[in-house]
């Protein structure tokens, strides 16, 4: 099979949402999308869409309401916890618990899921280590405390402890909030460099519509009256898409005149 048509990740009928027997949320109806090797894909939309809720379900933090979710071809009801995570690294926007990390240990925690029950790391694991660590330019701070390191260098060292996980999809939910415009950028080149250089698929959420019409290979825009609208950028900067989503951004950015 041609590698950068292989499909990775597959929602089949996908609703999203909450629901109990008090209350019932639909937040997202009827996704059917897919998610080819080597792309890097942004999820945009206004706040309280179920941007986080796509991705928690999609990394099976929590049940969708319907419909179905296949990694690698697989029915993701069907992995263990361990096959999720040695498939799919996840960058959430929580505080780090664990207390006393230097950089190099919470990036070695990426590769908890390949060790057997002693959590041992061997050769392999140490390489795969520093290869994120190469990756993500982190090197100059890998002996520090993860308390001593500024939020854009934190970020980027989560984003090492998921390339270390090795996962052929990685999810970030809002990797570049809190940082200041260059940790933003630099941020998501990085992300846009690793899915070039490694071939892993990357679905992330922001607000930051402009570096993810410049960066990504495709865009789900999700709109509360709407499934998720996709497409390339320049496709749906042509379509009016996003100038109707984002009215702010009107005659300040078409594709390729900025
Ligand atoms: N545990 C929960 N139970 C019920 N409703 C929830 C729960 N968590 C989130 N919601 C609701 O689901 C909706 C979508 O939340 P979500 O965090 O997925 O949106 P989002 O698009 O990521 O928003 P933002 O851009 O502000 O981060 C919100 O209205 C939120 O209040």
């Amino acid at each position: 099979m041609d590698k950068s048509t292989e499909t990775i990740l597959s929602l089949q009928n996908l609703n999203i949402g909450y629901g109990n027997k008090k209350k019932f949320i639909k937040l997202m109806d009827t996704l059917n999308l897919s998610v080819n090797k080597g792309k890097m894909i942004s999820l945009l939309g206004a706040n309280g869409v179920g941007k986080s809720t796509l991705i928690r379900t999609i990394a099976r933090l929590q049940p969708p309401l319907s419909g179905q979710i296949f990694l690698q071809g697989k029915d993701i009801t069907t992995l263990s916890n361990k096959d999720i995570a040695k498939r799919i690294s996840l960058v959430l926007t929580d505080p780090i618990q664990g207390g006393n990390l230097s950089v190099l240990e919470l990036v070695e925690m990426g590769r908890y899921p390949h060790t057997s029950w002693s959590g041992k790391l061997n050769k392999v694991d140490h390489e795969k280590v520093e290869n994120a660590i190469h990756h993500c330019s982190i090197n100059y701070i890998k002996d520090a405390n993860i308390f001593e390191i500024s939020d854009g260098q934190l970020q980027k060292a989560l984003i090492a402890r998921a390339l270390a996980q090795d996962g052929e999809l990685m999810l970030l939910d809002e990797p570049t909030v809190h940082l200041d415009a260059n940790n933003r950028y630099s941020v998501m080149q990085l992300l846009k460099k690793l899915v070039q250089e490694t071939g892993k698929s990357v679905i992330l959420s922001t607000h930051q519509v402009e570096m993810a019409l410049d960066l990504s290979d495709e865009l789900w825009l999700a709109n509360c009256a709407e499934s998720i609208i996709t497409g390339s950028p320049a496709t749906l900067v042509e379509a009016n898409h996003i100038s109707r989503m984002f009215p702010y951004l009107s005659g300040k950015h078409t594709m390729g005149e900025k």
